[in-house]
């Protein structure tokens, strides 16, 4: 019924428990989630286009009350990446990753210092004064993610942000973003549609029926953090995205 930011310490950051939620439409979207996700964890979620992932992540945010079950946040460090970056066309890329620091009120010189760090992490240095309209696609992800970053995020939230990038500007940003979560140790909560992206980043791998949705399956990803590149050609990752599809194919069918 409720998500409910708060400051505790605790191992769980996100805890759905028996989650629905059924739109003013009539339009039921997820009936019977529960889904957890703990620090060190990067948990991704795969399921048919309309089964509710974007608003499972809309109801982890708060943007949108679940109308059944609860929605627990266990912290009010929360970062965002939405697949459209959401940056302002008129400030440069120093001043839109200062944003968010700036509606927290972080004084000038820290989130000065922030951003600094913030596009330095993301490989963005030497493009502080470039608009949002002189930078290519995966350049204005990586300024979407800076900007989160400098809230420094105990948790995630990604909904598909690599979606539009060609192969090889993705391949780069999940890289960058593994290493990200080995660095930075924040969790994650990844929405995607490509199998193999799932595999490759995440601890967990969430499968989620047609709607209304609901995971119908599960994968722990046995690989090591930090992980090797080179890991996408060996056959045991074949093996996983082969079941994690197999999964996908017979919750949609
Ligand atoms: N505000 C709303 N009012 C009514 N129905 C909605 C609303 N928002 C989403 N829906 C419906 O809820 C269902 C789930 O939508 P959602 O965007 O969460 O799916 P998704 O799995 O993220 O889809 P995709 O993979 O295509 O992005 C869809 O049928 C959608 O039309």
């Amino acid at each position: 019924m409720t998500t409910m930011p708060t400051a505790t310490l605790t191992d769980t950051l996100l805890d759905f428990e028996d989650v629905a939620m059924t739109f003013p439409d009539g339009t039921v979207a997820l009936s019977g989630v529960d889904l957890t996700v703990k620090r060190g964890e990067f948990v991704t979620v795969v399921g048919p286009s309309g089964c509710g992932k974007s608003t499972l992540l809309r109801i982890a945010s708060g943007l949108e009350t679940a109308s059944h079950g609860t929605a627990q946040v266990n912290t009010d460090r929360i970062g965002y990446v939405f697949q459209d970056a959401t940056l302002l066309p008129w400030r440069d890329v120093r001043s839109n990753v200062e944003l968010l620091a700036e509606l927290n009120k972080i004084p000038k010189a820290e989130r000065a210092a922030k951003a600094e760090e913030a596009i330095q992490l993301v490989g963005l240095s030497g493009f502080e004064k470039h608009l949002p309209k002189a930078l290519s696609g995966g350049m204005r992800m990586r300024t979407s993610l800076a900007r989160s970053l400098t809230l420094e995020p105990e948790i995630f939230l990604f909904d598909e942000p690599f979606g539009a990038l060609d192969e090889i500007t993705r391949e780069r940003l999940n890289d960058e973003l593994l290493r990200l979560f080995h660095e930075k140790q924040f969790a994650g909560l990844f929405i995607t549609h490509s199998v193999s992206e799932a595999v490759y980043l995440s601890t967990k791998v969430i499968v989620m029926s047609g709607r209304p949705g609901h995971i119908v399956d599960e994968f722990e990803v046995p690989f090591d953090m930090p992980r090797d590149p080179e890991i996408r050609f060996t056959a045991e990752f074949g093996d996983l995205v082969g079941k994690v599809s197999h999964a996908l194919r017979e919750g949609h069918a």
